[in-house]
């Protein structure tokens, strides 16, 4: 029988990594396996953690907590040699290269991507209709795919069904938080994933990088502070990413709603825009619900340095 220990040991993780190069501290969202109430047996001691009863700090920190659960939970029916073979036995069709939407991105205006999203935690609506993506969205550059299914109600299939009804690149936007993911995600033919600095950290930010660039797909690393933005141009200008990393997305988000807030972004685009050209990142900013993609505000973004601007869902009238 193991002795219980009447103290709890603490398992603090370092939720702010300081950056080479960089004052300023990133908050990072913090792993549920650090702080889940689970105890740890080693010989006869068991380990607590700080607070059992620790909650979500945000929606973010909620979904990052849910995604591991799920993800431990389907990793142990299907293993990484199990998706690895799965993936090579597949007829997943070749890599749409997001890279090459932005070669003519030297236009007056930002490219536009848009998001097929089935609905945000708020929406009391329906979701949009699948099949309007082939009519309405065929001029899109590239289309981000929510497949996050907790609150977005998105899915991987969604992923599939949509690559199918448009002939740009489609990227996969969910919580990544473990390369187990990566594989799922191309075998739902994506061409593209969103890698979350808050979530990653830097240090995981450039392995999923890599992993994702090893199966074909672009990675997209989508920041949210000046903090996040000058850790990774550091380890871009120090060559951490060994070149994998060419696509940025701006989107300063509120941690409760995730909803991107533009002045935020458009602050970061000002101030860290000439750099990210100068290291040959591409940026996209993402823009919130209300505000519609028309030419001068792509043109006012591109003026400043963004290279696509990526919209939100149109829902109703101009349903994705
Ligand atoms: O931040 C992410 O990458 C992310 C990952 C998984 C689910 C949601 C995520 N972000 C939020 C959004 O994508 C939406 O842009 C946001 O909820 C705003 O939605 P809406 O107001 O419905 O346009």
């Amino acid at each position: 029988m193991p002795l219980r220990l009447s103290w709890i040991v603490s398992l603090r993780c370092n939720h702010s990594e300081r950056s080479e190069g960089s004052n300023e501290a990133v908050d990072q969202i913090r792993r549920r396996s650090i702080r889940n109430g689970r105890q740890v047996f080693a010989e006869n001691v068991v380990w607590g953690v700080e607070n059992p009863e620790d909650k979500p700090r945000n929606l973010l920190e909620e979904l990052v907590w849910a995604k591991e659960r799920e993800i431990e939970v389907r990793r142990q029916r299907m293993p990484l040699f199990l998706m690895k073979s799965r993936l090579e036995k597949s007829d997943v069709a070749p890599v749409r290269d997001l890279n090459s939407v932005f070669w003519d991105s030297a236009g007056p205006e930002s490219v536009l991507f848009f998001q097929y999203q089935r609905c945000s935690p708020e929406d009391t609506e329906s979701a949009p209709i699948l099949a309007n993506v082939a009519e309405e969205k065929n001029d899109a550059r590239a289309v981000v795919v929510n497949a996050e299914s907790r609150r977005f109600y998105g899915s991987y299939e969604d992923i599939r069904r949509v690559h199918e009804v448009v002939r740009c690149p489609v990227i996969c936007k969910d919580i990544f938080v473990y390369p187990w993911q990566l594989y799922d995600a191309r075998f739902y033919q994506a061409d593209a994933c969103v890698l979350i600095m808050k979530v990653l950290g830097l240090k995981d930010t450039l392995y999923f990088a890599k992993a994702s660039v090893a199966l074909g797909m672009a990675p997209i690393i989508e920041v949210h502070d000046a903090a996040e933005l000058d850790a990774l141009l550091t380890a871009k200008r120090q060559h951490s990413d060994d070149g994998r990393i060419s696509i940025l997305l701006l989107a300063k988000r509120d941690l409760d709603s995730l909803v991107p807030m533009l002045s935020d972004s458009e602050a970061l685009l000002e101030r860290f825009a000439p750099e990210a050209r100068r290291l040959g990142l591409r940026v996209i900013v993402e823009l919130p619900r209300e505000h519609a993609p028309n030419a001068s505000l792509l043109r006012g973004l591109r003026e400043r340095g963004a290279d696509a601007v990526l919209a939100s869902t149109m829902r109703d009238d101009r349903a994705l």
